[in-house]
């Protein structure tokens, strides 16, 4: 609350009383209250005509920050990881997007019809490595048998979605990196998201009432991040200047390669990126400095590189 209740508390200054705010979910939530009435709402639950108040909208609001942001970066690290690892698969991928979208663009939402290997490649990032690998911990609201099991009200009920993905039925060698078990030649690569636990080809969002909320959003940012890496990068690891070996961690070491935690992501490893021509170098340079001028434009500070 110290946080995120310190974070909201600087919107309504800046949204309610100096009539300036960046155009989010939280300002128009503030001003559109304020119009009903409740410039102040203070605590926590919900007004008596149905606005929240400040406690539960900063919940409502940081939690979309807090599921969202960790877990999808730590799939973008994975991504970089297993694709230095897997040459043959990063080659094909890059060569598709060179086929597809060329030299001269980037590639944008439309082009995923068009990349089903891309949409394979990070569908295979998330089913080898879950960035919740023990998913969210539920908890029993009745007495109930599953399977023979008898379990309590009351009981945590964990579904260990690791243990879900290396099952060797569903996912023939299920330690190997193998974009190929989600690509299918000529055809386009559902995502295959959705509650329904039997309508899934991975279990990474979880499953039933409480599946992650921003599946789609989660899906629409890894095909954006890791299709543009592709397309503009050349990347790789250094070699150690004493050894001379490969600095390139280990995939599949758990314990050495991949932090602790809730959301586990790859320990920090040294990657070298190269643009891959002077024109996409140049393309990048101006996308990043539109981004820093819209940055700016929303009262905030631009990166220092
Ligand atoms: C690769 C990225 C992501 C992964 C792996 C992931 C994974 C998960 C998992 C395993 C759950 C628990 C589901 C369950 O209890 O059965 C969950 C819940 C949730 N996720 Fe995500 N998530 C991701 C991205 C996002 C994004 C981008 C957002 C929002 C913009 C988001 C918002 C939420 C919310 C609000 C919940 C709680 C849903 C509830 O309890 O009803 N997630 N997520």
């Amino acid at each position: 609350m110290e946080l995120w209740g310190g974070l909201l508390d600087e919107h309504k200054e800046s949204t309610l009383k100096n009539g300036v705010s960046p155009d989010c979910y939280i300002s128009s939530y503030l001003r559109s209250r304020e119009e009903h009435g409740h410039a102040e709402a203070t605590g926590s639950g919900i007004t008596e005509d149905g606005w929240m108040r400040d406690k539960f909208l900063t919940y409502v609001a940081a939690s979309v920050l807090e599921a969202g942001s960790d877990t999808t970066s730590s799939a973008a690290l994975a991504f970089v990881l297993f694709m230095l690892s897997s040459p043959n698969a990063l080659k094909r991928a890059r060569e598709e997007i060179d086929t597809v979208v060329g030299d001269h663009r980037l590639p944008d939402f439309d082009d995923q019809v068009n990349l089903p290997y891309v949409v394979a490649c990070v569908k295979e990032t998330l089913r080898k490595h879950p960035p919740v690998p023990m998913g969210v911990p539920h908890r029993s609201e009745q007495d109930d048998i599953y399977k023979g099991f008898f379990i309590p009200k009351g009981s945590t009920v964990i579904g260990n979605v690791w243990a879900i993905h290396m099952d060797p039925v569903r996912y023939p060698n299920p330690t190997v990196f193998d974009p190929d078990r989600f690509y299918n030649k000529g055809c386009s690569t559902s995502w295959s998201s959705g509650p329904d636990a039997h309508d899934r080809d991975h279990y990474v969002f979880g499953w039933g009432r409480r599946f992650c909320q921003g599946a789609l959003i989660a899906e629409a940012s890894l095909f954006m991040i890791c299709a543009r890496i592709i397309w503009a990068f050349n990347f790789s690891t250094p070699k150690d200047p004493d050894g001379g070996c490969s600095l390139l961690p280990d995939a599949d070491d758990e314990d050495g390669t991949w932090s602790d935690g809730f959301v586990r992501v790859p320990k920090t490893f040294p990657v070298v990126w190269n643009a891959r021509s002077d024109s996409k170098a140049a393309m990048i340079r101006k996308i990043s400095d539109d981004l820093q001028l819209e940055w700016q434009s929303m009262g905030l500070e631009p990166d220092s590189t």
